[in-house]
């Protein structure tokens, strides 16, 4: 059930050696939040990490005590308010954000902009400060401009490192396995395909052409199906109806994306993931696509994959729309 996470059942959380010389310390920023409890918890529960900071505004205390009683060897420590921010950051070597509000039915993700675009600046501000190595997820929305605010922050910090920040669009992953594991008749843990790209809208980019194993859908099902998996985040807004976006399939993609990091870290070879970097594969300045990941975050990037007529078509019209949203982060940083 776990295999894409790669966390471990209780008899390997069990076997697991305490003593290991690999501690990962992990600090998950927005801790006590929809997408933070559950993605906590799955930290939590993996063998590979060894320290656990969660930091928030409210509540961290409560939900590091709760979590502190799962016999797992993850050592966790709760962090509440700005005020100690920086001690939940020092020396994490891999940091996890889905701090910020989230969507209502009828916004875009860019209309969390004004919101949330302050929130990962601030902590960006305190990475540079506490742990300027560590390797950073931006799980927040918009993706597509918090980004590049974070990049900017630490290029003015002196500390930036393009190989080190990257935006969560793993759940884009899982729903394209997801979805095509239905529509084929595969089960959805044997189905791999890139999503590159953006996160939002017409800037996620399902590449059905390399899916594996391969499908044969018809052009209108290849059509509807990439749709779908554009409009995914849309789709669960709708159906939790004013009681926020999605939380747990994300906290499973959070964690799966978090953990890649932590195994690449830990020296596991040949880990590839897309995420949001920057990027000079194609006009877009920050781009998903295939990732090799090693202990320093980015080792190589893949690339542009081989697209289609149609997938060519979802390139094109996702370029204006990822320029405009990175331009915006970077004039964000500029002015404030
Ligand atoms: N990248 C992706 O694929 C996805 C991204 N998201 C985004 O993740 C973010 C969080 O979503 P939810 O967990 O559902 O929201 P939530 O409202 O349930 O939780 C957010 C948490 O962030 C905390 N927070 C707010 N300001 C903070 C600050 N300055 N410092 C630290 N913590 C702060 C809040 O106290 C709250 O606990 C949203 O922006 C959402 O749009 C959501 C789903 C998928
Ligand atoms: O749709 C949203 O607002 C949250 C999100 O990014 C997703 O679920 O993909």
């Amino acid at each position: 059930m776990f295999s894409r996470l790669s966390i471990g059942v209780a008899q390997v959380v069990r076997t697991f050696s305490t003593s290991s010389q690999n501690n990962v310390k992990v600090a998950v920023c927005g801790a006590s939040g929809g997408i933070g409890q559950p993605l906590s918890l799955l930290l939590k529960q993996s063998p590979l990490v060894t320290q656990l900071h969660l930091y928030d505004i409210v509540h961290t205390p409560g939900v590091a005590a709760d979590l502190s009683h799962i016999d797992t060897p993850a050592v966790v420590r709760g962090f509440n308010g700005a005020d100690n921010l920086d001690a939940a950051l020092k020396d994490a070597q891999v940091v996890i954000i889905p701090a910020g509000v989230p969507r209502k039915p009828g916004m875009t993700r860019d209309d969390l902009f004004n919101t949330n675009a302050g929130v990962v600046r601030d902590i960006a501000a305190a990475i540079s400060r506490n742990c300027p190595k560590a390797l950073v997820g931006i799980i927040t929305n918009p993706v597509n401009s918090c980004v590049p605010i974070a990049s900017e922050v630490l290029k003015k910090a002196g500390c930036y490192d393009a190989n080190r920040i990257f935006g969560v669009s793993t759940l884009d992953i899982v729903r394209a396995c997801a979805f095509i594991g239905e529509a084929a008749g595969h089960n959805p843990l044997d189905v791999t395909i890139p999503v590159i790209g953006g996160h939002s809208g017409v800037t996620i980019i399902p590449l059905l052409s390399n899916c594996k194993p391969a499908v044969n859908f018809p052009e209108s099902q290849v059509k509807q199906l990439s749709e779908r998996i554009q409009e995914a985040g849309t789709e669960v807004v709708k159906a939790k109806a004013g009681a926020g976006s999605a939380t747990l399939s994300m906290a499973y993609a959070g964690a799966r994306f978090a953990l890649s990091l932590v195994r690449a870290i830990k020296g596991e070879k040949n880990i590839i993931e897309c995420a949001y970097v920057r990027s000079n594969v194609t006009e877009a300045t920050y781009f998903s696509t295939p990732l090799r990941l090693g202990p320093n975050g980015i080792e190589e990037n893949l690339g542009l994959p081989k697209l289609n007529a149609f997938e060519q078509g979802l390139l094109k019209a996702a370029i204006p729309e990822l320029k405009t949203n990175i331009k915006k982060g970077e004039e964000f940083v500029l002015k404030n």
